[in-house]
């Protein structure tokens, strides 16, 4: 596969590694002052830049008919104009706030406890982020799908970055050196506490994720999710 890298960072730099181990080869390594990107000799574009770049990046591959796997967080107001223009051109686009096998485990757990949870009104809920200090958005795109997971499930409403009221999921957004990336639900009761967690110890395994979802939209043309990649449910 021809790939280009949108964002050249920490994660498009280990997303090159995994791709080479996997006998893949960057075609482009696109950055804010790259002026000139050959769409045409490109099978998929990867994009992990920032939230200010990420549509604009994403959708000019759409107008260049490239596919699009992207793991950029925080630009997700724009999601479904990005998705409409996807739609338009026939193209295919995968995004994903968390593209490491483990959290996508993770999202299914947290649906399933969310489940369970919905009728046992003694706990509540909250949820605990930590990431490194050059983060730029928070909380984490991966706390938003975890939240969004929860609600699906229960009778809570929204999420907030700070103690709500009973309806409204708190998420602690924490910036530590260079943790790579820890969430953290917690049901308590009075009596106990309800915990699960994921702990990614690197960055390879958003990476590994990223170059799977490029390698498996290969040929295929619309919007799709990991869970369709991995073949959750
Ligand atoms: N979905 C997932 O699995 C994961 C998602 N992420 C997300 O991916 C994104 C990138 O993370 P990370 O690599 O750690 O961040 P970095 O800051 O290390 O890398 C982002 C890169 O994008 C570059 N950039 C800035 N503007 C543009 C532009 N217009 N086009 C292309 N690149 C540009 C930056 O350059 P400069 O420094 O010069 O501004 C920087 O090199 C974040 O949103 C993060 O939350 C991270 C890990 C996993
Ligand atoms: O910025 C990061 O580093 C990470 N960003 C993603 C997010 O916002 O959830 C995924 C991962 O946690 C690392």
């Amino acid at each position: 596969m021809k790939i280009g890298l949108f964002g050249y960072g920490k994660m498009g730099k280990m997303i090159e590694q995994i791709a080479q181990q996997r006998r893949h080869t960057i075609v482009a390594k696109v950055d804010i002052n790259t002026t000139e990107v050959d769409y045409k000799n490109m099978d998929v574009a990867i994009d992990f830049s920032t939230p200010d770049a990420a549509f604009n990046n994403i959708t000019t591959c759409f107008e260049n008919e490239v596919p699009v796997i992207s793991g950029t967080t925080g630009w997700l107001s724009d999601y479904d104009k990005a998705v409409d223009i996807c739609q338009a051109k026939k193209g295919a686009f995968i995004y994903a706030s968390n593209f490491s096998l483990g959290v996508n485990v993770f999202f299914e757990l947290n649906s399933y406890l969310a489940k369970m949870m919905s009728t046992l009104n003694q706990y509540k809920v909250s949820m605990e982020e930590i990431h490194h200090t050059q983060k730029l958005d928070a909380p984490s795109g991966t706390a938003i799908t975890l939240a969004d997971g929860i609600i699906e499930n229960t009778n809570y409403l929204d999420w907030k970055l700070e103690e709500g009221d009973d309806k409204i999921i708190p998420i602690t957004s924490k910036r530590e050196g260079t943790v790579p990336g820890t969430h953290t639900i917690t049901y308590k009761s009075e009596v106990d506490d309800v915990e699960i967690k994921h702990t990614a110890n690197n960055r390879e395994g958003f990476a590994l994720g990223a170059v799977i979802a490029a390698e498996w939209i290969q040929g295929k043309t619309g919007i799709f999710s990991m869970k369709n990649v991995l073949n959750l449910k």
